[in-house]
């Protein structure tokens, strides 16, 4: 199948900040991809080279096979909502999905009055008048009605309490199955992720950490008491990723091929923040990590 991200080497620079460097990813289709990372790190950047509003500086990327916002085609496969999940405030919930249907030639006016009346919105009420949780689910509702086969979104869930957070992305889960589109989501908490991602890539000071499913990476990263870490009684391969001594016992992070005597499998938010904490600690020492994991 044609994965729904590829690139190769792909950079993006602004004027003399690098935002993304030697970014080589394949992420295969139909899953959920978790984008995590720091403040800065670069998940916008890579998101707006996805969809084609940022034309890239190095490299090459091709979205569900072809150049990102190649022609009316490549443009209705994907639906994107950017940081904030933009809305017009002047127009009303109804005028969005009137005006969603002008704009997409593959609209689903049924969908998106059924998700409107689900929810519980007024057809009615001005969007500037929405919460920031009605907002953002309007923002995926019109975004999901085009009926692309990726949905791109930006951070959706920055600005929810922690209630509408969990709200947003049970229904997110349920409307993925409904649809079986791929989705990309960021966000630099890991929490919100874990719950609903099962492909995750960490990006950091510009580059990728680590990328793959979310099952591959659980099954080869192990949370190891410092005793457990001697180097000398680990498998073969097996690699220290980052020792967080902050708690009162320190958890390293390893990541082994081999199983690890003993140890306990490290969870999601384990992983991601190991790769990011690692390659925070390597940008102040000016030596930032490069390897791409996958
Ligand atoms: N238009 C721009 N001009 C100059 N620098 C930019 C521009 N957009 C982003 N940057 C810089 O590129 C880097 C990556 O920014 P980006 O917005 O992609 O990160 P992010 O991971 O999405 O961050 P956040 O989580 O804070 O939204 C940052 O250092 C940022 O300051």
């Amino acid at each position: 199948m044609t994965p729904i991200i590829e690139t190769r080497d792909l950079g993006k620079r602004y004027r003399h900040k690098a935002a993304l460097t030697d970014c080589t990813l394949r992420v295969p289709a139909g899953r959920i991809v978790g984008l995590v990372g720091p403040n800065g790190a670069g998940k916008s950047t890579l998101l707006g080279l996805t969809c084609g509003l940022l034309a890239p500086t190095t490299g090459t990327i091709a979205v569900l096979g072809d150049r990102p916002a190649a022609g009316a085609a490549q443009l209705a496969k994907v639906g994107f909502v950017a940081q904030d999940a933009p809305v017009y405030a002047g127009l009303s919930v109804a005028d969005h999905l009137k005006l969603g249907r002008k704009l997409n030639p593959r609209w689903d006016m049924g969908l998106a009055q059924r998700r409107v009346q689900q929810l519980g919105l007024d057809p009615a009420q001005k969007a500037g008048r929405l919460s920031g949780g009605q907002r953002a689910q309007l923002a995926l509702t019109v975004a999901a009605a085009k009926r692309a086969e990726l949905l791109i979104l930006d951070e959706p869930v920055a600005s929810l309490d922690p209630l509408a957070r969990s709200a947003f992305l049970r229904d997110l889960l349920e409307f993925v199955a409904e649809l079986g589109v791929s989705v990309v989501l960021s966000s630099h908490l890991l929490g919100d992720l874990e719950r609903v991602c099962d492909h995750l890539i960490v990006l950091a000071a510009g580059r990728v950490q680590l990328a793959g499913d979310v099952g591959d990476l659980l099954a080869e990263h192990y949370r190891l008491t410092a005793d457990q870490a001697d180097p000398a009684m680990l498998p073969a391969g097996a690699e220290i990723v980052h020792a967080d001594d902050s708690a009162r016992e320190t958890a390293v992070v390893v990541r082994s091929s081999q199983p690890i005597d003993g140890a306990a499998h490290a969870d999601l938010e384990d992983v991601g923040l190991a790769y990011m904490t690692r390659a925070a600690m390597a940008s102040v020492r000016g030596t930032a990590e490069t390897g791409v994991r996958r």
